[in-house]
């Protein structure tokens, strides 16, 4: 019996993950995939953004979404099981796809494709790493020495020098491909500055540029690269240590009434990112007088919004990631919502 090819798709917060993986099912109509979502809040806003793709006959059932954790540390649990399911139905799926959560470590994720059981029926096609190009250009996983004392300051537990470096470092050394995604967002000089950061990387694979996540799917799947049987060539910041339980970061979900106006939200969501350093936010929200609801996305401090169709609902609700220490009420004060 031939193994199932599974595609991970893994990359940092914001990085793009959601709409390289919506372009490929675009363009992958008449296969049979099946989707694995992972996010680290417990909103869906992946799930909903997949189901609103433009596939003809997209089956919903073919999208399961695992907002209990992070995968990569309920693989036991939620992520075996779920991978069971999928193979033990009577039309099992040709090609399954993963997109971890933004703070997944995917070396986990691989191990646990070794379990009995999973190891005889699948194998890992390929890791894809998406890569923030703009956020690398602008060193938000590099050290900053003094950013690093700031924080050792206010939290003497602080155990990791810079943890989004951690988290990007890890998702980069495990890749098959890496895809250079927001090429739009920075000019020749700026990339290739990039490019050659990524080449000193102790893994060297493909990197493909991008923009909106376009890529051919021929490219994306049929690596054949059995990433489960090479682990020791994917280096980790957490071989040999024990769970990594994410305590680096804080998420939760806030939500929000409906909206006097769209540019006054939206200078506020603005200022909320930038007082509270928030690395992620997303979610909708009404607002008064639009049939529709308002859809936002922030990275960081870059920002989309646009009207979407979806329950406008009573309220809103956004999903807010960052370092540890995020406190709720704080922010939902700056909203005005508490
Ligand atoms: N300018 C620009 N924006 C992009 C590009 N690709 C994605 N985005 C935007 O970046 C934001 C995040 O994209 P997603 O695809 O949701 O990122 P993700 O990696 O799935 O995010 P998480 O699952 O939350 O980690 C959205 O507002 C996208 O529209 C690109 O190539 N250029």
């Amino acid at each position: 019996m031939s193994k199932i090819p599974v595609t991970i798709i893994t990359g940092f917060l914001g990085a793009g993950k959601t709409t390289l993986l919506r372009h490929l099912l675009e363009r992958s109509a008449g296969r049979r995939i099946a989707i694995v979502v992972n996010e680290f809040g417990s909103l869906g806003i992946d799930g909903e953004t997949l189901r609103g793709c433009a596939i003809p006959n997209c089956p919903e059932e073919d999208i399961v979404e695992l907002t209990n954790g992070c995968l990569c540390c309920t693989v036991a649990d939620d992520f075996i099981p779920t991978m069971e399911a999928l193979l033990d139905r009577s039309d099992p799926p040709e090609h399954i796809v993963i997109e971890t959560s933004g703070l997944a470590l995917p070396k986990p994720l691989l191990k646990a494709f070794g379990w009995p059981g999973i190891r005889t029926r699948m194998t890992v096609d390929g890791v894809i790493t998406v890569v923030d190009a703009p956020a690398v250009a602008e060193g938000r996983f590099a050290d900053d020495p003094e950013a690093v004392a700031r924080q050792r300051e206010a939290d003497d537990a602080l155990d990791h020098d810079n943890p989004l470096e951690e988290v990007y470092e890890d998702q980069l050394d495990s890749a098959d491909l890496v895809i250079l995604n927001k090429t739009d967002l920075l000019d020749e000089a700026a990339l290739s500055a990039v490019e050659t950061a990524l080449a000193r990387r102790p893994r060297r694979v493909r990197t493909i540029r991008a923009s909106e996540g376009r890529v051919d799917p021929a490219v994306l799947l049929g690596l054949s690269a059995a990433a489960e049987d090479d682990l020791a060539a994917r280096p980790s910041h957490h071989d040999g240590a024990g769970d990594h339980e994410h305590d680096d970061f804080a998420s939760f979900v806030m939500e929000l009434p409906e909206q006097e106006s769209t540019e006054a939200f939206l200078s506020r969501l603005d200022r909320v990112v930038r007082d509270h350093d928030v690395l992620r936010m997303k979610g909708y929200v009404p607002v008064a007088g639009k049939a529709l609801r308002l859809g936002v996305q922030a990275v960081g401090g870059r920002m989309r919004h646009a009207f979407e169709s979806g329950p406008r609902g009573e309220s809103g609700r956004l999903v807010v990631i960052g370092l540890r220490g995020l406190d709720p009420l704080l922010v939902q004060r700056s909203f005005g919502s508490v």
